[in-house]
Parts: structure tokens; sequence; C-alpha cells
């Protein structure tokens, strides 16, 4: 099978100081991959550089086996879509607008949005339970409902591979799960290659097939969840001490902090 995302020992800095330091990891196409690690580890900046939003110093990136610096942004959008944490709106544009807005790379100049686009993005929106919103001002929903019309505006993109930077971190519990739900069945069904960034340690290991664990701009381990979520692990990247529990329906045990 062949890599969705190719990183070849990479550097980046935004200034002195080596945010990125030799990363070197391979994505398969159609895993579910969260990369987790403490504040600051250096997750948004790592997904800013396979997104071509960040140039590393040194090293390479590949995508869908292409050269990175060699996919125009255009054609880029048609393989790999990305939801940010910080995508800002200054305009007023109603939520419908703004998934709309993922239909870009297959528009022509000029050309108003065909039937195939209004299709794809209504489904976007009711996958992502944002279709009630749709009339709505951007600047008019919550941080919440925010958070799921921008994973919809990347669904309107219909990527192979969804970059996702902390996509239920204002979510409530039950739009939460069903993000992950979704991406799940997005990676199951569809075989889009999921890269996300999470803090929740537990819901990580129960949706991903691998995880990447970062600490001070490295990888401090990379693999299946048991694997990289042990207790030596944890403290060593957070600097707490936890208990794991093993669960009867879960194949990966349940991550407790030990309290003092
Ligand atoms: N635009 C920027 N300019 C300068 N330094 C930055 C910039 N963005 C991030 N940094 C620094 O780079 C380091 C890594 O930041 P990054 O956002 O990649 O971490 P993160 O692991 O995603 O953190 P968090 O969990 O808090 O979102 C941090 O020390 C941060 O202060």
């Amino acid at each position: 099978m062949s890599n969705a995302v190719e990183v070849r020992n990479i550097y980046f800095s935004y200034g002195y100081e080596e945010v990125l330091k030799n990363i070197d990891l391979s994505i398969q196409e159609g895993a579910f991959i969260s990369i987790l690690g403490p504040n600051g580890s250096g997750k948004t900046t790592l997904l800013k550089n396979i997104c071509k939003l960040l140039k590393p110093l040194k090293g390479e990136i590949f995508v869908d086996d292409k050269d990175l610096n060699k996919i125009a942004f255009k054609e880029l959008a048609k393989i790999m879509a990305v939801a940010h944490q910080d995508s800002n709106v200054n305009f007023e544009f109603t939520v419908y607008d703004i998934v709309m807005m993922g239909r870009y790379p297959y528009q022509k100049r000029f050309k108003s949005e065909s039937e195939n686009d209004v299709k794809i993005v209504k489904r976007a929106m009711e996958n992502t339970e944002t279709w009630a919103l749709r009339e709505k001002s951007i600047h008019e929903i919550s941080g919440g409902e925010r958070q799921r019309v921008i994973i919809a505006r990347a669904l309107a993109q219909e990527p192979k591979i969804l970059l996702l930077d902390e996509p239920i971190s204002q979510l409530d519990i039950k739009h939460q799960i069903n993000i992950l739900n979704l991406c799940k069945r997005l990676n199951r069904e569809e075989k889009i290659t999921i890269i996300t960034t999470l803090h929740d340690i537990n819901l990580a290991a129960r949706y991903s097939d691998y995880i990447l664990l970062m600490n001070k701009g490295e990888i401090k381990a990379f693999g299946l969840p048991e694997s990289v979520l042990t207790k030596e692990n944890i403290q060593d990247v957070y600097g707490i001490e936890v208990k794991l529990i093993k669960l009867d329906d879960y194949k990966v045990p349940y991550i407790v902090p030990v309290s003092s």
C-alpha cells in the first residue's frame, strides 16, 4: 500500500528556536492517525508543514507520492483538506457560503456552482449537522457550531486526506463523539486518510489506528495506541503519573491521572 504522506527528516523554526527537529514518518493511505503531545510540542506546526502552509527549513514532504513543493495549491486542495482551529472569516458570509468555498478547487472561474457542488455541500453539512444553520451568518453561531462548519467545508473538498487541528476542542461530548464517528466512517467507508491533532488521550486511543506522540518538537513514539500510550511515555512527555485501567469493551486501556 502506498503512503498518503511521507515526511522525511524535516526541521522547522519560526525564529531561532527549532520547533520541529528531524521529523521522519510515513502515513499509510487509509490510516487514522492522531497526533498527541503537550502544548507547544509542535503538533500544529507539523500539520501546517504537511499542508504547505509552512515550508520546512530542511527535509522533504511527499503527499500522494508527489513532492509537496511541486503540487500547486489548487491541485493540493483536491487531494488534501484542512480544518484549522484558527480559521478566521472576516466577512458576513452565511454558513452555506462558507461550506461552498470548499468546492473552489473544482470550480471554473466566473462559473456559478453546479448541481453536483450543491449536492456535495448539502451532504457535508448533513454529515456535520450544520444544515440547519445554513442561512445564519458565520458570526452568529457558537464556537462549537463553527468548528463543525469548518469541518463541513473541508469535507466539501472531497479530499483523499483530511487534516484536522483540534477538531473537537470546543464541542460538547455528543458532538465530540459525532465528529469522531463521522471521521471514522469517512475513513472506513470512503478510505479517507485522517490525520488529526487531539488532546484527549482516551478518545485518540479509541479512534486511531496509530498514535504519533510528540515532545519538544520531536517524535517520542509512533505506532499502535497500546504501544505508544504506556505509563512511561506519558510520564516522560506530560510529566504526570497515570494508571491504565482495562475496560472489557475496549482493546486499549483507559488512562487516568493518579491524584496525589
Ligand atoms: N506563529 C508563530 N510564531 C512563533 N512561534 C510560534 C508560532 N506558532 C507556534 N509557535 C511556537 O512553536 C511551538 C510549537 O507550537 P505548536 O502550535 O506547533 O504546538 P502544539 O503542539 O500544536 O500546541 P497546542 O497543544 O498548545 O496547540 C511553541 O513553542 C509555540 O510557541
